[in-house]
Order: C-alpha cells, then structure tokens, then sequence
C-alpha cells in the first residue's frame, strides 16, 4: 500500500473508478525537477526528473464534469470523517456490512447536524463509499455547509455516463463540490452475520465470539472480512486516491461506515491491532484530521461551528471561517 505519489507532487488526477479517457489528453509536459509517479486507477502516469507533466489548468474530473484545482493550495489540508447516521438495520439491531439501507429519520437528522458541526471547515472534495447510508450523510451533511456549493456525485462508470451528466458551466461547477463514490470506502463484508440480529447472534456464539468478529482486526466473521482484509483496501484507497488529494492542499470529507473508517483511523493514528479493539465509532459524528508536513494531527470531534477550539487549531482554518463570516454579512 506504499504512497503511490510523492509529497511534492503538484497535482493529482482524481479518476476514482476504471477510467478510459487518457491523462495525456490533460497533461501538457513542462520540465520541472521533480520525479513523481503518478497512479490511478484507469491510468498510469510515469515522468521522469527532467519532464514532469504538469496538469493542464482545465483538467476535469473523470466524469468531465468539475474542474479540479491542481495548484499546490496550501501546505496544510483539513480532513473531516464522518460516519453514516443510525441506518434502519442499525435501528433493529442487525449486522449490515454491505448491504445497502438507507438512514431512519434519527440517521437524517444525526446527518444534518454533523452538517453544522463542520459547517465552518473547508471542504474541497468528498469520498462516500458506494453506499446509500453513507452518501445520504454527506449530501445531508452539505446542505448545513456555510460554502452553499453544491455536491455533485461524479458519473464516470462509462463514456455516455460521463457525457451525460456534464455540466455546461464554468461558474456553476466552481459552485459544486465533486463527491466521490468508492466500493473501497464500504463497509466491511460481515459474511453469513449480514442480517442476523447482533444479540441473537451473541446468544447463539457466545459474548466473546461476536465481539471477536466485530471488533479484532485480524479475525473474520464467517465467510466475511476481517478489519485487516477490508483495511487492505479502505487504506490502500485513502493512500492512493485521498492522500494525495490533501497533499497537495484540498480538504476532503470522507462519509463511510464504522469499520472502514476503522482501518483508517488506525493508519492515520497508527494505532496497534491490540490498540484499534477497542475503537469505536458513533454514528454521525465528525472527527477532524489536520494534514501538514506528511502528518496527521487528529484534532477530535468540531462540537460545533461556534466552538473557538477548532479554528484556534490553524491559521488557515480562521482564516477560511472569517471569510465565511465576511460573504455572509455582505449577503445579509
Ligand atoms: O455493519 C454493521 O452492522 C454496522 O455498520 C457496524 O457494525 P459493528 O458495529 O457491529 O461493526
């Protein structure tokens, strides 16, 4: 799962799904000393030091849609993770894993005000996994966002797809947010427990069975995935599809499910497979990640957009709030 791209890496092309349009229709070479290696999905860019390819200025999304901004923005990236709201198997007490429920009523409105909790955090790009649940979140989660831009969910899954849900304006996609979709950021696969209710099934097994399944990292529930199997491509995605996204200064809500954010938070906090037993995620709060320097600083969870302790976090927060608050006044 090694970094497929380099910390100077001054762009990224976000192709999410197998893409058959060509980077080199994008990519315009312009010597410059820096060897990067760039891979995504779709295709493979390989430059050496002398040519570098620079990302054309009107690089768009896979889907063609949404133009991406590939000028190193900021040394520093805000990372928020949510996870889904309480889903209708949630409520009845089943496992899940991938099968696809939407929210209850309690999972809009935990949505809805992780929305205003983050309403004051920049947020540049959005992942959800391949889930309703998830993607409910974000969307929900969006409508309390102080920026008004709008989240688009990129189609690029074929050509007739991309071209059919392009947007024919500049201005209206600089007032969009592209929204990512990954199988990879799903829920891990819970096997033959997937749609067992969770204290039957603890009755039947045994207390230390089920949570063995649940919340190890290195043992599966039958004929599902362990934590370590679905980190195998929860992480490798983050590492080589949203790592360099932050690297190189856009900020990225990530909505996914307890335990593929699970894997995650485990690589970002380098937590032990001992250490992550014990890690648990509610349902609907955001947890705030700052990106500087190639490090992961966890910064909790934003209580609300008022709370001083976020923005006192960083500069480049404060200053993105202050901006916030000054577009407001001129539009009240
Ligand atoms: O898949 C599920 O059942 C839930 O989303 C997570 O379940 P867990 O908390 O039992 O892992």
């Amino acid at each position: 799962m090694a970094s497929v791209v380099s910390h100077q890496a001054i762009g990224s092309i976000v192709s999410h799904r197998q893409s058959n349009f060509k980077a080199s229709h994008f990519i315009k070479e312009q010597p410059l000393n820096v060897t990067m290696k760039l891979r995504h999905r779709g295709f493979k860019i390989e430059a050496t030091a002398s040519q570098i390819p620079v990302l054309d200025d009107t690089l768009l999304s896979p889907s063609k849609n949404i133009p991406l901004s590939y000028k190193k923005k900021s040394k520093e990236a805000s990372l928020i993770l949510i996870r889904h709201g309480e889903s209708l198997w949630n409520e009845k007490n089943l496992f899940t894993g991938c099968v696809d429920v939407p929210l209850t009523e309690k999972g809009v409105a935990e949505a809805i005000e992780a929305g205003r909790r983050i309403s004051n955090i920049p947020v540049d790009l959005i992942f959800t996994s391949s889930l309703i649940r998830a993607q409910m979140t974000a969307m929900l989660a969006m409508t309390q966002h102080r920026c008004k831009k709008v989240p688009i969910i990129l189609h690029d899954e074929s050509e007739k797809a991309q071209t059919w849900s392009h947007v024919f304006s500049e201005e209206t996609r600089k007032q969009s947010i592209p929204v990512i979709a990954a199988w990879q950021l799903n829920e891990r696969m819970y096997g033959e427990l997937q749609g067992l209710n969770k204290e039957e099934t603890a009755e039947r097994y045994g207390t230390q069975q089920v949570h063995e399944w649940r919340r190890s990292y290195h043992i599966p529930p039958p004929k599902g995935e362990s934590l370590e199997m679905c980190a195998e491509r929860a992480v490798a995605y983050f590492e080589d599809n949203i790592q360099p996204e932050l690297a190189f200064g856009n900020n990225v809500m990530i909505a996914a499910h307890g335990n593929s954010l699970r894997s995650i938070i485990m690589y970002l906090d380098k937590l032990t497979s001992q250490e992550v037993t014990s890690l648990e995620l509610s349902t609907g709060l955001p947890l705030l990640y700052i990106f500087k320097d190639r490090k992961f600083m966890r910064r909790g969870s934003p209580v609300g957009p008022t709370e001083a302790g976020v923005y006192a976090y960083t500069k480049k927060l404060a200053q993105y709030r202050e901006k916030l608050d000054e577009t407001q006044t001129v539009t009240n």
